[in-house]
């Protein structure tokens, strides 16, 4: 590494004191300091200070096992981001870096003595950013003898005179022209003045204005080189090859002659005689690039008082071993002036190649960050093991070729960073900046446990047998997967979910639970909601009526939004508990918030450790971690890169003990993505298959209990992937690590929905159907009836309706034969390559009609190699019912819907539970066909599972 000898004759390095010349070094790395080695080049060399850059901590930290064993003790007390985990490695080493330099700072009352840290390089076209985050360091190194280095980009140049306004010492870095050291300068003598203006102590603040100078040697060279290379005429020649190696030293000593008219001007006088000191030229890129150039070049030249070099390693070890002192910085300063026209002569713009120099060095910087962010993610993940769920990929060459080709573009443009800043732009630049909230929610609910506590303490304490929460989509689909994921705990009420109209369905629901020893939770964000409304009506009523008016609200828990109608009707019953959620957070983006854990809570999840967990996932897709890196980001790429080139199925593979994620995902994906004709289309539950029955429109996303896997699931996803089918594979090590998914998809989501191009927090076409439902509804109120309708065809009870355009289309299929499998036949005939058919049931969801629903499906998707999905309304309406009426016009819809055997009557309403869940039927199939979805309702009658059984005969019939 560094070569510090002893030298027996003076060493050169030290000389350069007497020339005024001050020596800095531009390195740094934790051995450096530990070793002793950094106090070694103090005393032997006299250096007087240091100085850091992104490259330079890239290799540190990157390139070496220096802070390896840091990092494991860090990460295994308490996991950290990766930007943190940096952060922490870089503050320590320049701390201790100060600290050793700190008495040369005593010494030299101030004027040497410093180390420098560079602001993010992200940040370099941000003035405000770039000043907090330089008054972040600031404090958090807290030392005086620091300098924050900005690039003197057109947004670091305000920055600069703001910090120093403020007495922050800086080192201004990547300055290569005359004109912008101009501005610098003027910077610092106006910070000077405002601080002096502010009562401030001018006298503690110090600066330097960093010139870049081998960079410009190479770059002006290479110019010419390439003239040489086409430049015939001799005089030409002569005058570019004269050039060679001499442009940089001579922008540097005209910079100087700057330095020297800009510190003996009257302006500055006044400052100086206030005791502030010349913000001095630091020569920094000061390492020979070139090896036919001397290794000593670019310090032997620049040699003058008042002046810092910044000499990297070899440089430093060459210049101690034969170097040559002199005076050399005000030499022959004409002919500076003269190299620099004849370059202009030779018809090379400086200017140009300056401007291009800052602009590469900023991205030299990210890169270089970029690199270090990998490495140490790389080596937190590896630290993390099983503790960090995995995501590996294996996609057909052409499709990974654009997936890391969109990786690529996340990367450099910065949009991991944009979408953590909450920009718009990202997606359709409407109001995407107002539904973000999500992004900080562990760390919110984290500070925030207490209540969350105290309910569990209480559901226990209180001996409920069950929690009954009764909302829809975001509201109910974490809560499920809740219950579904950690079952019944010793001591803990049951969880159970409403989310359907369905008479037979809420009775079924009411015979499973005792009314006096249920809790409720009443779940909904907008607190507007049709279905939670009415399940509270009718559950509140009942419970009233068996334990009397004014002990029922102690029965009840509203999880909304602030503000809501549902606050107010829960403050109004006296409802035991309101828990509140984050407005910045839309339905399906909230599990982590308190409408996941609020029901978490109330069974025995331990939500501390639950969130806890998920934080690991939330470090991981950090704004920091690279794209290729962060498996949020990774996730999304695929998914909206794969849906762009016709691969928009996301067929979800889970194991069974957390098989009800794919139901929380159906919402995330379909409710976000699937609108303005684009999307992703989620296929949950679908039977799986051998490979040949699927079509190339598929992306298979196998999310693996490793826990508990299931080995036909194993080797049904290896078959697809040997298949060559796109396959994500997402291990879970844990039930604790699904919040880990939650987070993770939700990035995904919105990253896929950058893709695509759409705004992934609305969902315009719900709203569409909801407003029809409420036509159709209001309309009961006033006449006691639905309005009528008329089947296209009736066979044995069951009825065909659809829309005249569906109607006309089938009816000429069909022609004259008309009979219920050759309408049925029609309608499937209608299933291309690339389209979905999906099962629209308003039927009560149990096991029964699941299965005869899931065969039915198995022979379509067998038979037509096509997408299947199946949804239960009302529920799917509020899932992915949005990108059904939104998304691809590549679904083929079959609804069913029957006659209540029993129906419920919604207390304080005209209308029931059944006239609702018809209403909202046909509020669907007319959205469906406004947006000329092929479409079909079936109305099997009062008996479904006889309907279901000719249906499924129908089907074998025509497949
Ligand atoms: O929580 P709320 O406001 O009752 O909404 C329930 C669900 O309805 C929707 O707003 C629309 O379907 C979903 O996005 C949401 O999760
Ligand atoms: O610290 C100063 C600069 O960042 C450094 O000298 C740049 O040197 P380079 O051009 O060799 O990268």
């Amino acid at each position: 590494m560094i070569n510090v000898q002893a030298s027996k004759t003076k060493n050169p390095l030290q000389s350069l004191q007497s020339y005024g010349q001050s020596v800095w070094l531009d390195y740094i790395r934790r051995s450096l300091i530990t070793s002793g080695e950094l106090q070694k080049l103090i005393d032997e060399d006299g250096l007087r200070g240091v100085t850091s850059n992104p490259s330079i901590f890239e290799k540190a930290i990157a390139g070496s096992t220096d802070y390896d064993s840091a990092l494991t003790t860090s990460e295994q007390s308490q996991d950290k981001n990766v930007m943190s985990l940096y952060e922490s490695f870089a503050i320590a080493d320049i701390q201790a870096t100060a600290d050793i330099l700190r008495p040369i700072y005593e010494q030299t009352n101030r004027r040497d003595g410093y180390v420098s840290l560079e602001v993010s390089p992200y940040l370099a076209n941000d003035t405000q950013q770039t000043i907090s985050e330089a008054r972040r360091l600031w404090q958090e190194v807290d030392r005086p003898n620091l300098m924050i280095k900005v690039p003197a980009t057109p947004a670091g140049i305000p920055a600069i005179e703001q910090l120093i306004s403020e007495g922050i010492n800086v080192n201004v870095t990547l300055l290569f022209a005359q004109d912008v050291y101009e501005q610098v300068a003027n910077a610092y003598m106006t910070g000077l003045e405002l601080l002096a203006a502010k009562g401030g102590d001018i006298t503690r603040i110090a600066s330097v204005a960093s010139v870049f100078v081998s960079r410009i040697d190479t770059a002006v060279d290479n110019q010419i080189t390439a003239q040489l290379k086409t430049t015939t005429d001799a005089v030409q020649r002569d005058l570019l090859k004269s050039l060679l190696g001499k442009v940089a030293i001579a922008n540097a000593k005209l910079a100087y002659k700057h330095y020297q008219n800009t510190y003996s001007s009257s302006r500055w006088q006044k400052l100086a005689s206030q005791g502030a000191q010349t913000q001095r030229l630091l020569w920094a890129s000061t390492g020979t690039k070139n090896p036919h150039y001397s290794d000593v070049l670019y310090v032997e030249e620049l040699i003058g008082s008042d002046t810092v070099n910044t000499i990297p390693p070899a440089t430093l070890s060459a210049f101690r071993d034969h170097g040559h002192p002199k005076s050399s910085l005000t030499e022959s300063v004409d002919d500076a002036q003269s190299t620099l026209s004849k370059l202009q002569k030779a018809g090379i713009s400086l200017q140009q190649i300056t401007d291009k120099l800052l602009a590469e060095g900023v991205q030299l910087f990210m890169d270089a960050f970029d690199q270090l962010l990998g490495t140490v993610e790389k080596k937190r993940t590896a630290i993390l093991g099983g503790k960090l769920d995995r995501l590996t990929y294996k996609l057909p060459d052409a499709l990974n070729t654009t997936v890391q080709a969109s990786l690529d573009d996340w990367q450099k443009n910065g949009k991991i960073r944009r979408l953590w800043a909450q920009d718009a732009s990202l997606w359709t630049g409407a109001d995407e900046n107002k539904w973000l909230g999500w992004l900080g929610i562990t760390e919110d609910q984290l500070a925030h446990l207490a209540r969350l506590k105290q309910l569990a303490q209480e559901v226990q304490n209180l001996k409920f047998s069950h929690v009954l929460l009764l909302g829809m989509g975001g509201s109910s689909l974490c809560p499920e997967v809740m219950k579904l994921t950690f079952g019944k705990a010793q001591g803990f009420p049951e969880l159970l979910v409403l989310d359907s109209t369905d008479p037979a369905q809420i009775k079924a629901i009411e015979s499973q639970i005792d009314l006096t020893k249920t809790l409720f939770v009443v779940s909904s964000k907008s607190g507007s909601t049709l279905e939670p409304n009415i399940f509270k009506q009718y559950f509140f009523d009942r419970v009233q009526q068996i334990l009397g008016a004014e002990s029922a609200g102690n029965r009840f828990i509203a999880v909304t939004d602030p503000g809501s109608k549902l606050q107010h009707i829960a403050e109004g019953d006296d409802f035991r508990h309101v828990f509140f959620g984050v407005p910045s957070i839309g339905g399906r983006y909230s599990a982590l918030s308190n409408f996941g854990m609020v029901p978490a809570a109330a069974i025995g999840v331990d939500v501390a450790k639950f969130l806890d967990t998920a934080e690991v996932m939330v470090h991981s897709c950090a704004s920091s971690v690279p794209a290729k890196e962060n498996p949020g980001v990774v996730l999304g790429t695929i998914l909206g890169v794969l849906a762009k080139q016709g691969r928009d199925k996301v067929t979800l593979i889970t194991s069974p003990g957390i098989a009800d994620l794919g139901a929380w995902l159906e919402q995330l994906l379909a409710e976000s993505t699937g609108k303005d004709g684009k999307g992703l289309i989620p296929v949950d539950r679908e039977p799986l298959g051998t490979p040949d029955v699927y079509g190339s429109d598929r992306i298979f996303a196998y999310i693996r209990l490793d826990s508990a896997p299931d080995s036909t699931q194993d080797a049904a996803v290896t078959a697809l992937e040997q298949a060559g089918q796109p396959v994500v594979r997402i291990t879970v090590a844990d039930p604790y690590q699904v919040g880990q998914e939650f987070f993770r998809w939700e990035v995904a989501t919105a990253v896929a929905g950058s893709i695509i191009g759409i705004n992934a927090f609305n969902q315009p076409d719900v709203e569409a159907s909801k407003i029809v439902t409420r036509q159709l509804t209001a309309e009961y109120e006033k006449n006691g009836k639905l309005p009528p309708e008329s089947p296209i065809f009736t066979v044995d009870g069951i009825q065909l309706f659809t829309d005249p355009k569906n109607a006309a289309a089938l009816t000429e299929a069909v022609g004259t034969d008309q009979s219920l499998v050759n309408y049925l036949r029609a309608h499937l005939n209608r299933l291309q390559a690339g389209d979905y058919f999906a099962l629209l049931a308003y039927i009560e969801r149990n096991d029964i009609h699941q299965a005869q629903l899931q065969a039915i499906r198995e022979k379509i998707r067998d038979a037509k190699q096509v997408a299947t999905c199946l949804g239960f309304g009302p529920r799917f309406l509020h899932s992915t019912g949005q990108a059904y009426k939104g998304g691809p016009n590549s679904g083929v819809f079959l609804q069913i819907t029957c006659d209540d055997a029993t129906d419920i009557p919604v207390p304080q309403q005209k209308y029931t539970f059944g006239v609702v869940k018809a209403a909202q039927a046909r509020g669907d199939f007319q959205v469906l066909a406004e947006r000329e979805r092929r479409a079909l309702r079936i109305h099997l009658g009062k008996d479904v599972q006889s309907g279901l059984a000719t249906l499924k005969t129908v089907i074998d019939q025509i497949l």
